[in-house]
């Protein structure tokens, strides 16, 4: 992948009447790659997509796409082309009229010939090549949701926006066509810039996430970099899960920290070279995030060792997510372990429980509790 923008938001921001529901944001599409908007609802994923596809104007900051100035072009004077979440088909054409659309309007000017060419084409693309004649009312919602596909990419744009493409599909349709879209990608060549708010989809498809807060880009980076290393509690919670606990910094190496728990149980920290680190002086209060998945059942050596008590557990195949907490705490915390894992251990409710967690899975917000 080269890493020449094709996208570039400078300064952009965006208000409607007194609310601003993007902040002065800059952000960078390289060609080919696949990033997604990531953030809870309201957050502004979609008013960036649509200032990028021109579906908004923006307040003030500059949209460039491959060279050109764009940031008062309407959309169709912008190479990219968007999947809506509704998939937005005209019930009366059929699939294959349905996909060509976009190729006779005017603007447009492809020679009919070529139409029925590049409609095959992107149908086989989507897998559709035999329902070209149906109507989108006799096709499931998977396959509508293809016909979108199709209907975007017939007019080869260098940037696919999808808007939560596939958030009317069930759990298992939406599993399949994760990877249709990633082999989509792939085959196109073209950058993919998509919204969701499901946290397994972004990491599953991006090359790099983009999280937004409240109007704001608040880290961006690799699916593994912002698991690894979050820089908020809130990217921590938000990218997998964490479990959160205010503590107190009471001494710092050149490799090592060590904090104190509101229980009084100290907990080390190992410092990674090149993580991101935050200046702090011994007393400073923080919050320390371990996730589930992390705390162990068995001893490790050279982990840390947590006292806590069973709450509950639930079954999850697998795997069991297990409810505790704290030795002094009632705040519930969890882990999650294989299920051959945790069946050498007495886990009923009100079990104690030793858990271990090694220092370098300990990370650390320079943030008070909320
Ligand atoms: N046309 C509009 N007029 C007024 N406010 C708007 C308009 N469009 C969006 N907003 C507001 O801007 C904020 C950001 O909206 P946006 O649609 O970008 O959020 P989002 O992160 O995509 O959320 P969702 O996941 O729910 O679609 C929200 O508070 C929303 O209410």
């Amino acid at each position: 992948m080269t890493s020449r923008p094709i996208v570039t938001l400078n300064g952009v921001t965006k208000t409607y009447g007194h609310f601003t529901a993007l902040h002065e944001t800059n952000l960078e599409l390289n060609e080919g790659e696949f990033v997604t908007l990531l953030g809870p609802s309201g957050c502004g994923k979609t008013t960036t997509l649509r200032l990028v596809g021109g579906f908004e104007q923006a307040n003030s900051g500059t949209v460039t796409i491959a060279g050109s100035d764009v940031t008062t072009s309407p959309p169709y004077r912008r190479p990219v082309n968007t999947v809506f979440q509704d998939y937005a088909l005209f019930p009366h054409m059929t699939v294959a009229e349905n996909v060509g659309y976009g190729l006779s309007v005017k603007s447009n000017n492809v020679p009919r010939a070529e139409r029925a060419n590049r409609v095959e084409q992107a149908l086989a693309l989507v897998g559709l090549e035999a329902f070209g004649s149906r109507r989108p009312g006799a096709l499931s919602g998977g396959q509508r949701q293809r016909v979108a596909m199709a209907r975007a990419i017939v007019r080869r744009p260098r940037v696919l926006l999808l808007d939560e493409p596939l958030s009317a599909l069930d759990v298992k349709l939406r599993e399949s066509m994760q990877v249709e879209l990633k082999r989509l990608h792939r085959e196109l060549g073209i950058t993919f810039l998509m919204v969701t708010h499901d946290q397994d989809e972004a990491l599953a498809l991006s090359d790099r996430i983009v999280v937004m807060q409240q109007g704001r880009i608040v880290q961006t980076g690799a699916p593994t970099d912002l698991y690894d290393n979050p820089r908020t509690t809130y990217v921590a919670d938000f990218i997998g899960a964490s479990n959160l606990f205010p503590a107190t910094l009471q001494s710092r190496s050149k490799d090592t920290e060590a904090f104190t728990l509101q229980n009084g149980l100290i907990l080390k920290r190992e410092r990674i070279a090149g993580q991101a680190d935050v200046a702090a002086c011994p007393g400073t209060r923080v919050q320390l995030g371990i996730r589930p998945e992390r705390l162990r059942l068995d001893p490790v050596a050279g982990a840390n060792e947590i006292e806590a008590r069973v709450v509950d557990s639930l079954f999850h195949g697998d795997r069991v997510r297990l409810e505790f907490t704290l030795v002094d705490d009632t705040k519930p915390f969890f882990a999650d372990v294989p299920r051959a894992a945790a069946r050498y251990f007495a886990l009923e409710p009100g079990s104690p429980v030793k858990l271990h967690v090694e220092p370098r899975d300990v990370m650390f917000f320079l943030e008070e509790a909320r």
